[in-house]
């Protein structure tokens, strides 16, 4: 399967213009999902009902496109907002209690930082995707752990599970995780501070996808 993209929102959005430049950015090439996440500068959450308008304003867009539309860290918002999965941390909703909120045909992605552990845990339980990180430096988000290109290879040696490789990745270092196997790239700011845009950005991407694919 050929690596895909997988967005993620700039932590804190302006809804008068963001939509224009979302629908823009996925017009641009192929995005398997988006996921929203807002956060306060200090990486708390930010308050409900401004979650809940960002979703309700990102959903047609994400869905004109064949995104999908998944919410970090709340599966009750996302259940709310009609989206169509969550996101979670270590330290979110547990997965169990999240699919029961979520039902069977919901997408539900754990994080697993550095661990083949967590990893095992997250898929036998059920989960739609693990997800390793970070790989690279990030101002995105404090990342405590440092996961390197081998756990994406033994994890593709070891199920059929997707991951999703996250943190710092950039149209640069991405070939090496292409290469080492990830299904997703998880990407925030190699998108949204790209140098020549979002759109550009989506297309490099791509365009490396292809290339690292078939080298
Ligand atoms: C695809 C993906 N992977 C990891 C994370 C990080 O989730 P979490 O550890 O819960 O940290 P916050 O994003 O909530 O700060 C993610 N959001 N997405
Ligand atoms: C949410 C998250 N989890 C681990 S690193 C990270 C930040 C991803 O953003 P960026 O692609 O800008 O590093
Ligand atoms: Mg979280």
């Amino acid at each position: 399967m050929q690596c895909r993209l997988y967005l993620i929102t700039p932590p804190s959005l302006d809804l008068d213009s963001f939509p224009d430049l979302l629908d823009k950015t996925l017009a641009a090439g192929d995005v398997a999902c988006l996921q929203l996440r807002l956060k306060q500068a200090d990486e708390t959450p930010v308050a409900d009902a401004l979650i809940l308008q960002a979703a309700e304003t990102l959903l047609p867009i994400a869905h004109k496109h064949d995104v999908s539309l998944l919410l970090n860290d709340r599966p009750d918002l996302a259940l709310t907002a009609g989206v169509d999965g969550v996101h979670i941390g270590q330290d979110d909703t547990p997965y169990a209690e999240a699919r029961q909120i979520l039902g069977q045909d919901a997408i539900i992605g754990v994080t697993c930082h550095d661990s083949r552990h967590l990893a095992m845990v997250a898929g036998e339980e059920g989960a739609d995707y693990v997800a390793f990180g970070a790989f690279f430096p990030t101002s995105t988000k404090t990342s405590s752990t440092q996961a390197t290109p081998e756990l994406l290879t033994w994890w593709q040696e070891t199920t059929e599970l997707p991951c999703v490789a996250i943190g710092g990745i950039t149209t640069e270092n991405a070939p090496t995780l292409v290469k080492a196997g990830a299904d997703f790239l998880a990407v925030s700011g190699g998108v949204w501070g790209y140098a020549h845009g979002a759109e550009e950005a989506v297309r490099a991407f791509n365009t490396l996808f292809v290339s690292t694919d078939e080298s």
